[in-house]
């Protein structure tokens, strides 16, 4: 059978994106850090598309898939969905869409979502947007978000947290020892850290002319 890896690379002949060499930056950060909202306003601003991992496997439990059950409890649990399942989703929403450039937010996740996702794809980020935030601060903006998200409980979110502390935070160190990481503030208010963010994306010429 092999690893995650070895299968994924077999398929690399056969990626979806084959025919596409997209312009990829990770968006990571611990839960509640503030990912998917400075997302909204690079999009709204320098005309990327968002893809979220987290909302896709939640819209692959709700399309009634087979893995919805599985995707379900492993959400539930605030464990890491197996990479073929997480890479696939994200292979077909780049294809589909017309955009050349997207924020990939919340993957990777650990070191298997990493080095499976560059064996199909052969993708690598131009950077990693990385969201640095206390503890603290993630648990009391996760317990009052208010979404509905069955993950966003006191339980869970703890879980969750373990989890970064231990399978997240080594990929971002990993893209750091390369140079990759551009780490933001992301205790701030909202439009401090989209000011922060901004100087990420705008040219140095026009930032020059300013
Ligand atoms: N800088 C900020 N200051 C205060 N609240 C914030 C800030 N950024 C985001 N929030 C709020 O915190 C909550 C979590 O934000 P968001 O959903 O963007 O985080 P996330 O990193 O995508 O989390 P997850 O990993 O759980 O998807 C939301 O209710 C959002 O409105
Ligand atoms: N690469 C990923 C990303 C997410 N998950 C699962 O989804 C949950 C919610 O993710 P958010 O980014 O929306 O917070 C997360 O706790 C994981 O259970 C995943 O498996 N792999
Ligand atoms: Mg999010």
């Amino acid at each position: 059978m092999g690893t995650a890896v070895e299968a994924a690379s077999k398929e690399t002949t056969g990626s979806a994106l084959s025919q596409k060499n997209p312009k990829v930056i990770f968006v990571l950060g611990g839960p509640g850090s503030g990912k998917g909202t400075q997302c909204a306003n690079i999009v709204e601003h320098f005309g990327y598309t968002h893809l979220s991992a987290g909302d896709l496997l939640r819209a692959e439990i709700k399309s009634g898939s087979e893995n919805g059950t599985m995707i379900q409890n492993m959400i539930k649990e605030g464990k890491i969905v197996p990479s073929e399942v997480t890479i696939k989703l994200l292979e077909k929403a780049i294809a589909e869409n017309e955009n050349d450039k997207f924020l990939i937010d919340g993957f990777p996740r650990n070191e298997e979502n990493r080095a499976a996702f560059e064996a199909v794809t052969g993708i690598a980020p131009e950077f990693v947007l990385f969201f640095d935030c206390p503890a603290e601060e993630m648990e009391k903006r996760l317990l009052g978000r208010n979404q509905g998200r069955e993950d966003d409980n006191i339980e869970t979110i703890r879980k969750r947290f373990r989890v970064y502390m231990e399978s997240s935070l080594p990929v971002i160190e990993y893209y750091n020892s390369k140079g990759k990481v551009r780490k933001i503030d992301a205790a701030k208010p909202v439009e401090e850290v989209f000011e922060a963010v901004k100087t990420l994306f705008t040219p140095v010429n026009e930032k020059a002319a300013t």
